[in-house]
């Protein structure tokens, strides 16, 4: 098995994401401009050097367990090449954790875009001829943004934050059999362009909520008359944000896992209920507990928390148009 060379080093630089967006439960996310950033650097001295700073440090572990640690590990697994002897990972985390923004999707979004990248000019597929000699410092390194979408999904459990982590803007993901991730169906993301007006508004709070445990109060099965409205709104959701603004608010409704989820997250939906009786359409972002505002730029300055202000921060950040940025270094 050929292993991933020595004396090698990438930047990559992952976005954060809003999944949901109300009807589009694991299916739609939205990149956000709230970026985790690495170096990931492969020596051929044994062992493992992990440094964070910014969101998670202290929290997560700096040894094998760190989530785009093992997110390469298995990357390189499934690529079927030997990790490097040695691996430095030095992560600077923009993307704050459990608060509904796509952490571990970005972490593992990371993890296999810079596993792909390390493993560049192995022989491992076509793209590799390009790569007999490791690109000069400063050069974007393109990675297979198909198979990135697919592995992270699988690790991640759900697409909808991992795909747009990828790619970047709007997107829309499934399994072409519809069978589900357990089943190793391979995960396809459409890249759809975002109507120029839209603007986001993102109100985070203090608080985190677990994905696991807002995922675990869902119900098994959800009524005929929920799925149907929700498949309705979801396609209203797509014509609103890519050529329609106005329609936003009809087309955030949600009736399968906000409400199912209120008890987990009641100052969420206590800010949701707020905007949304002002005109507002305001979804819980992802799993929660932040809200997400889809707006125009027209009226960004409007979308405001009121009196429930103090408990939540502000923040407009933009939706990138690419998502993973991977450069040698
Ligand atoms: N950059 C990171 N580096 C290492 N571990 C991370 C990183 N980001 C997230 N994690 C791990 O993932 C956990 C958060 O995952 P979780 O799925 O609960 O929340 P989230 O991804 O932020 O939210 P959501 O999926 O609802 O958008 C953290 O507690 C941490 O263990
Ligand atoms: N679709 C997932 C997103 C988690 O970020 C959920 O709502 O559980």
């Amino acid at each position: 098995m050929k292993q991933v060379p020595p004396g090698r080093s990438v930047e990559v630089r992952v976005p954060a994401s809003s999944a949901n967006l109300g009807p589009g439960f694991d299916s739609i996310g939205l990149a956000l401009g709230l970026w985790d950033r690495y170096v990931v650097t492969t020596s051929d001295s044994g062992g493992l050097s992990i440094e964070v700073t910014g969101e998670g440090a202290g929290d997560v572990p700096t040894d094998d367990r760190h989530l785009v640690h093992s997110t390469m590990q298995h990357t390189w697994g499934v690529l079927g090449v030997a990790p490097p002897a040695g691996l430095r990972i030095q992560a600077t985390n923009g993307v704050p954790h459990s608060r509904g923004l796509g952490s571990s999707a970005s972490a593992i979004v990371a993890g296999v875009v810079a596993a792909q990248a390390l493993s560049a000019g192995l022989g491992l597929d076509d793209r590799d001829e390009a790569y007999a000699e490791w690109p000069a410092p400063g050069q974007p390194m393109p990675v297979d943004l198909g198979l990135a979408v697919h592995v992270s999904s699988r690790l991640e459990g759900h697409p909808d934050n991992a795909s747009a982590s990828v790619l970047g803007g709007l997107t829309v993901s499934w399994m072409p059999d519809g069978s589900g991730l357990d089943r190793g169906e391979q995960t396809v993301s459409a890249r759809i362009a975002l109507h120029r007006d839209v603007e986001v508004v993102v109100f985070v709070p203090d608080t985190q909520l677990a994905t696991r445990t807002a995922r675990a109060v869902l119900p098994a099965t959800v009524p005929l008359a929920a799925a149907a409205a929700d498949a309705g709104r979801a396609a209203l959701l797509v014509h609103a944000l890519a050529t329609d603004p106005s329609h936003l608010h009809a087309a955030t409704r949600d009736w399968l896992h906000q409400e199912a989820r209120r008890s987990s997250y009641p100052e969420t939906m206590e800010l949701v209920d707020l905007l949304r009786s002002q005109g507002h359409a305001a979804v819980v972002s992802g799993a929660g507990p932040s809200v997400l505002v889809l707006s125009t730029h027209g009226s960004v300055e409007q979308v405001q928390a009121g009196s429930l202000a103090p408990r939540w921060e502000r923040l407009v950040p933009g939706v990138p148009e690419h998502g993973a940025c991977i450069r040698v270094r």
